[in-house]
């Protein structure tokens, strides 16, 4: 599946990459753990530009996706510091020593930062996280059907956790009192096709609009 070019779609405020950035957090061990690969202790890192979030958007099946097949990588800046307001943030990795390493894909990413919740949607989620090394041996956060077929044209949907809800409640107020209102919401967020690419497209350019 090809998944390193910039779909035409992309927004302007995002930096798209195919593979992994590195922050400045993540040891050159702890670096060395996750890729595999010895890397140097003045090895270079990222230092992601800021972006702006401002409209939403949501992934779609591009075509027909079988179950259980690995759909893409969730790509991003792979860190060890706290990102308490990222949105786009997932733990990748705890070492036994209490180290965390996250993906944050707030600032630069791929079409996996698209994947909305399932919670207003559809009454579950038709994908799962699953953490696996690639061929190389790098540490990724994969994402893969679950059991039963996409159909084309289908928003792509994981479950974020109740525990990612819950530390947005302040914002937020309760989940479930916004389930209602999401359903309704989400049906008019403006359908802009961007153009078919790989096995997913990004649809979006609407907002939830009074949600969030
Ligand atoms: C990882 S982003 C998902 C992509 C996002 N829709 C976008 O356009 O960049 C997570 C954010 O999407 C929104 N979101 C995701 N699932 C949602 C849902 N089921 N209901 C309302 N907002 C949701 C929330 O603003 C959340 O903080």
């Amino acid at each position: 599946m090809r998944t390193n070019t910039e779909p035409s779609s992309w927004p302007p405020n995002v930096q798209f990459i195919a593979v992994p950035q590195y922050h400045t957090s993540v040891t050159s061990v702890m670096r060395s753990f996750l890729t595999k690969v010895k890397v140097p202790a003045d090895s270079p890192s990222s230092s992601a530009v800021s972006s702006c979030h401002c409209s939403q958007f949501g992934l779609f099946a591009a075509k027909n996706i079988a179950p259980k097949i690995h759909i893409l990588d969730y790509i991003g800046e792979v860190h060890c510091d706290d990102r308490p307001t990222s949105d786009y943030d997932l733990s990748l990795y705890r070492s036994q020593d209490g180290v965390s390493v996250g993906v944050d894909a707030s600032k630069v990413g791929n079409e996996a930062r698209f994947i909305n919740d399932y919670r207003g949607v559809k009454s579950k989620p038709n994908v799962v996280f699953v953490d696996r090394r690639t061929s190389s041996g790098e540490l990724r956060m994969s994402i893969w059907s679950s059991a039963a077929p996409i159909k084309k044209g289908e928003e792509i949907l994981v479950s974020y956790g109740k525990s990612w809800w819950r530390s947005r409640q302040s914002e937020t107020s309760d989940r479930d009192d916004l389930t209602m209102d999401m359903d309704m919401n989400l049906v008019v967020i403006q359908g802009v096709r961007t153009g078919e690419f790989r096995d997913v497209r990004l649809e979006g350019g609407g907002s939830f609009e009074g949600l969030i």
